[in-house]
């Protein structure tokens, strides 16, 4: 009998709740010690420290010269690429990009905020930027899509892909599939804190980079966050959680098999069905049971159960507007709405990084080619931070020109504020160009 976590939300005692509520991705205590010393020693021995942790990490012995991918193993890697993945993988990468170009904000606008006087805003893509794909738990190709689309559409000048390398000292073929796909020519093989370290200092081979966006393990999340006043870490993407809040109409057999996706990325994951039906409840549990006994990868199977009996599971409520207070405070990085008339609940689902709506939107779909980007915030983070978008790749500058005229208006206002917040020089800027001029 499989061991999975049933709680009955209004009666749960606090421990359990902080526990479903916290999840994994918080705690990254124990990455930190060795993170910092990652840091420190990428910091002050650049290529050297990256590759002896390259050494140690991923069991592969590289030089640095090796450690850029070359236009030899490009050719090679896309010819390894089986046909009908290349066909998923160039789909994918059509509606990514549709969704990407729907984005694209004005370039620049301008308004007259008063008589003489304009404001506006004008946007430009970030120069350089290094894109983490992972490769530990699972190979991610669509990683690279959802940070390599958005990247490409909004103008960045330099991308720069960041991969570990296999233990063959080698990049997935796919990967450098969909790079090719995108026209992005610079590689590395590198990961994990190390790879966050290199990008934010800058190495004699791997070039400082201004934003690192991408998911990763513990140890990337924790460089990302103690590098942050060196590098921009883009938004928090841990490890992957799902919700699937459904109701008693729901058919469970789908809905065990979408509680199961996100189950299988690893063991700190978190997949949770939130309902108000205990028949439904039942149903779900009968099915995984023997959906679980079909995985065929061991290591897939392990982390479902892993996931089942830690952070995920099922949540009973009271009712379908409970569940849905669970979810806005649960904040979850993907939520799948499996309740009758989908799309009236999306009014009151305000917490979500991801809402997908009805039973024939599985969370896969999403992950890999529906379009919207699937990199996403997780730890409760969807509460203020959005998915990847064309919006991490800009940024925009405040355009403001007022007349001679306009500005002897707002003359007396400005002094005024200038005095209350005691900054004689920004009121002088205005008190003595007056001055000066009768004079
Ligand atoms: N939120 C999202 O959008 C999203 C998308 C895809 C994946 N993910 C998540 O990203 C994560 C990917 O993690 P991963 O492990 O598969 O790949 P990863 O690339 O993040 O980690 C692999 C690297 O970790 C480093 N590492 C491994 N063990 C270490 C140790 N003991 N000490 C120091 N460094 C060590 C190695 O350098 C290795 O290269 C998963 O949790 C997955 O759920 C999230
Ligand atoms: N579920 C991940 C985001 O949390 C995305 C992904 C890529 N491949 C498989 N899954
Ligand atoms: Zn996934």
């Amino acid at each position: 009998m499989m061991e999975v976590n049933r709680i009955n939300w209004s009666t749960a005692d606090e421990e359990t709740k902080k526990r479903i509520l916290t999840r994994a991705s918080m705690d990254i205590s124990d990455q930190i010690p060795v993170v910092s010393e990652i840091c420190a020693n990428v910091s002050a021995r650049g290529d050297q420290a990256v590759l002896e942790y390259t050494k140690q990490f991923d069991g592969v012995n590289l030089t640095a010269i090796e450690m850029r991918v070359t236009p030899e193993e490009y050719a090679l890697g896309k010819a390894q690429v089986d046909p009908e993945v290349a066909a998923a993988l160039r789909y994918a990468a059509k509606n990514i990009r549709a969704f990407h170009e729907a984005q694209k904000p004005q370039p620049m606008w301008m308004m007259e905020v008063d008589d003489g006087i304009l404001a506006g805003e004008k946007v430009t893509p970030i120069t350089d930027v290094a894109l983490y794909v992972p490769r530990g738990k699972g190979s991610f190709p669509s990683v690279l899509l959802m940070l390599g689309t958005p990247a490409v559409v909004a103008g960045v000048e330099r991308i720069v892909v960041l991969t570990p390398p296999n233990p063959e000292g080698k990049v997935d073929p796919a990967i450098l599939f969909v790079a090719d796909l995108l026209g992005i020519t610079e590689m590395y093989k590198v990961g994990g804190a190390q790879a966050v370290a290199a990008a934010a200092y800058g190495t004699e081979t791997i070039p400082k980079c201004a934003k690192i966006l991408g998911p990763g393990n513990p140890y990337v999340t924790a460089a990302k966050r103690l590098l942050m006043g060196v590098i921009d870490p883009g938004i928090p993407a841990g490890p992957s959680e799902a919700i699937i809040v459904a109701d008693g109409l729901a058919t469970p057999y789908k809905v065990a098999l979408d509680l199961l996706i996100e189950a299988e990325h690893g063991p700190d994951s978190a997949s949770l069905l939130v309902t108000d039906s205990e028949s439904l409840a039942d149903a779900v549990l009968h099915d995984l049971e023997q959906l679980i006994a079909t995985i065929k990868n061991p290591m897939r199977r392990a982390y479902v159960l892993e996931v089942l009996r830690r952070y995920g599971g099922i949540i009973v409520t009271k009712s379908v507007s409970d569940s849905i207070a669970f979810v806005n405070e649960y904040a979850p990085e993907h939520l799948e709405v499996m309740i009758q008339d989908p799309f009236s609940y999306l009014q009151s689902i305000v917490n979500a990084g991801e809402i997908l709506l009805g039973e024939h939107t599985p969370i896969t779909l999403c992950n890999f080619l529906l379009g919207p980007n699937a990199i996403l915030p997780t730890g409760r983070h969807a509460r203020t931070v959005s998915s990847v978008s064309l919006h991490d790749f800009l940024k925009r500058s405040s355009i403001g020109y007022v007349t001679e005229k306009a500005l002897q208006r707002m003359a007396p206002y400005a002094v005024a504020m200038a005095d209350v917040e005691g900054f004689e020089t920004h009121g002088d800027a205005i008190r003595k160009r007056f001055i000066n001029k009768s004079s």
